[in-house]
């Protein structure tokens, strides 16, 4: 088995396959408005991303449903048809910039799913038990993947804790499983590491896991050999500490990537 192949599942999104060959690099879209979501968009590198990330957090006029549909119509529009659109909406408590009482949160959630307009939704596992099930069957009805995620912005758990929340993400209905954890020492960063790559050797679903800040710079582009298999890195302003410039990415990720699928 080569290294490219160690999540047993892959999952599609448009033209990009998560969980085979290099992690893939996904932009986040962190503007309040419409108007600078589009000409973001527009502006980007497509030659340099493989996803984009909507972070709905940042959208000034969040608890307008129009508004939301009008903004992930403009992105959707300014995107090449084979780069899928992630939507976000990160809590305050996990790092993002605001909270919604539980019941918005499902709206927003269920809203993207209808809307045809993204092609996966994150849904975070601490969200309480009954409505997190009920937006997960939502989304699946929908036809759209969800990527559950869990962000430690304070400290790295142990490594048992690390796969518990991974593998508790899959039967919780997780199509792709996320967690992003803040290292305080070189060996928080190895206990990510390792965790990755004992969860994805025996999981069924593709995970995406990050050691942040400038510490944790390596388990951004290592994805490959310990089972991560998408990366964010920033086109200007970073949304979360530690990301690499896109452009960055690309080269390491191709570098890695043709070194570790070389015979010698
Ligand atoms: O959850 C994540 C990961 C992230 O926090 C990072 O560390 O790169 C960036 C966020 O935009 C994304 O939703």
């Amino acid at each position: 088995m080569s290294m490219g192949e160690m999540a047993t599942a892959t999952v599609q999104l448009r033209g990009v396959t998560l969980g085979e060959g290099a992690p893939k690099i996904c932009v986040p879209l962190i503007d309040a408005t419409a108007d600078a979501l589009a000409a973001t968009a527009s502006a980007l590198p497509f030659d340099v991303l493989d996803l984009v990330e909507l972070r709905i957090d940042f959208f000034d006029e969040i608890g307008d449903a129009d508004a939301v549909t009008d903004a992930l119509s403009r992105v959707r529009s300014a995107l090449p048809d084979g780069v899928p659109v992630l939507f976000t909406f990160r809590s305050l408590r996990e790092g993002g910039q605001r909270e919604l009482a539980t019941g918005d949160y499902e709206a927003l959630i269920a809203l993207a799913a209808d809307s045809g307009l993204v092609d996966a939704v994150d849904v975070e596992m601490f969200t309480p038990a009954d409505a997190l099930g009920r937006i997960v069957a939502h989304a699946h009805d929908a036809g759209v993947p969800v990527v559950m995620s869990s962000h430690d912005f304070d400290a790295t758990p142990p490594r048992e804790e690390i796969v518990g929340r991974l593998r508790r993400q899959q039967e919780l209905g997780a199509d792709v499983v996320k967690i992003a954890v803040m290292p305080r020492s070189p060996r928080d960063v190895v206990t990510l590491l390792d965790a990755t790559e004992e969860f994805t050797a025996t999981a069924a679903r593709p995970a995406i896991t990050m050691s942040m800040g400038p510490l944790g710079v390596a388990s951004r582009v290592a994805g490959e050999v310990f089972g991560s298999c998408l990366t964010f890195g920033a086109v200007g302003t970073v949304s979360a500490p530690g990301q690499l410039a896109a452009a960055d990415l690309r080269v390491a990720l191709d570098v890695l990537h043709a070194a570790a699928s070389s015979d010698g």
